[in-house]
């Protein structure tokens, strides 16, 4: 199995380590538009894996796309991040050139490549690599709703006072920091509905940070996060590539479902080694519903500007 990472900047370098380390794939290519950084970070990977105990071949690659020929998945992180006080829809001008530019050069060289978009607006990149490629929809997933679902975790973890392995939940709807629907009515705490633990205005809390997850890390960081980023993704990566048939909130491609048609924005998939193998429609009580149709305005909103 062999996995392209297009942009080796902080999250696809974070993407390519916990690849690596989970050590399911044969070969990660990096590859970035900026001389030598890909080959860098490659070599410097390389040389954890002895210590981190992995086979994972990586190599760095300075926008020469005939390395990446045959990638089963490619993973789009090139473009820029937002600063602090900027939403990811202002990244729109720079990253839609940018990601045309990279989707079409992936195709080229690995015509059945399943393509997962992390760019920013992540939603609007994704429904832009479906215009601009043509690929089947379930070879084209947005990376966005894996890891504002971690973050949903992190913060319920941190109400409950245990760890985040005790907790479940889900955010489906846009990747931005009003369009995020986290399912505080279906989240549990090993099977019992958190609602039985947490108050009413502490779930609305919860919900609330987790919605401007990204851009409290953006602030303290002076640019966006990294880490669980990378995490997200690998993890996506590794159920197409274990064909695990996990399921993950991702941004796909919609003809009705949830009511909504003509747009990418999350919504609960399974992953296998066609990509997105089933997009599974879960019943919506009328708040969830009308949150749903809300986001999906605002992510629609920003299509239009393509
Ligand atoms: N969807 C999500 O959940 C999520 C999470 C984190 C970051 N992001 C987004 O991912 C993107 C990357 O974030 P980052 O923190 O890694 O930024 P970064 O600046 O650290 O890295 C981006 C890299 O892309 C490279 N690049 C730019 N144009 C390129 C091109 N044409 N071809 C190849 N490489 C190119 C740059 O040289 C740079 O190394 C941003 O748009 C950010 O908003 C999305
Ligand atoms: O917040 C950002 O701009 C980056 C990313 O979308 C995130 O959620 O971390």
């Amino acid at each position: 199995m062999k996995v392209t990472i297009v942009g080796a900047g902080a999250v696809g370098a974070s993407c390519a380590e916990y690849i690596a380390i989970k050590d399911f794939a044969s070969e990660v290519v990096l590859l970035d538009i900026k001389e030598g950084v890909a080959e860098g970070k490659a070599m410097d990977l390389m040389q954890t894996a002895s210590l981190n105990g992995f086979d994972t071949k990586i190599v760095g690659s300075t926008n020469d796309y005939s390395k990446t020929a045959d990638s089963h998945v490619a993973v789009v992180t090139s473009g820029i991040p937002r600063k602090p006080g900027m939403t990811r829809e202002e990244l729109i001008g720079i990253n839609a050139g940018i990601v045309k530019d990279v989707v079409s050069n992936l195709i080229k060289h690995s015509p059945e490549v399943i393509v997962i978009v992390v760019s920013n607006p992540m939603d609007t990149m994704t429904y832009l690599t479906h215009k601009a490629t043509g690929l089947p929809k379930n070879r084209i997933i947005g990376m966005g709703g894996a890891l504002d679902s971690a973050r949903f975790k992190y913060r319920l973890s941190e109400a409950l006072e245990c760890p985040a392995s005790d907790v479940d939940g889900m955010v489906i709807g846009g990747h931005s920091d009003t369009g995020m629907v986290p399912l505080t009515r279906l989240a549990v705490r090993n099977s019992v509905p958190v609602s039985k633990f947490l108050s009413e205005e502490r779930l609305a809390q919860v919900a609330e940070d987790t919605k401007v997850g990204g851009a409290t890390l953006t602030k303290l960081l002076g640019t966006s996060a990294w880490y669980a980023p990378g995490a997200a993704v690998s993890a996506l990566v590794q159920a197409i590539a274990c064909d695990q048939k996990k399921m993950f909130p991702c941004s796909a491609l919609l003809d009705g479902e949830y009511g909504l048609s003509d747009i990418c924005i999350g919504v609960p998939v399974i992953l296998g080694k066609n990509g997105i193998e089933k997009i599974v429609e879960i019943e919506l009580d009328d708040a969830e519903k009308a949150k749903m149709k809300e986001s999906a305005e605002g992510v629609k909103k920003v299509n239009a500007l393509l």
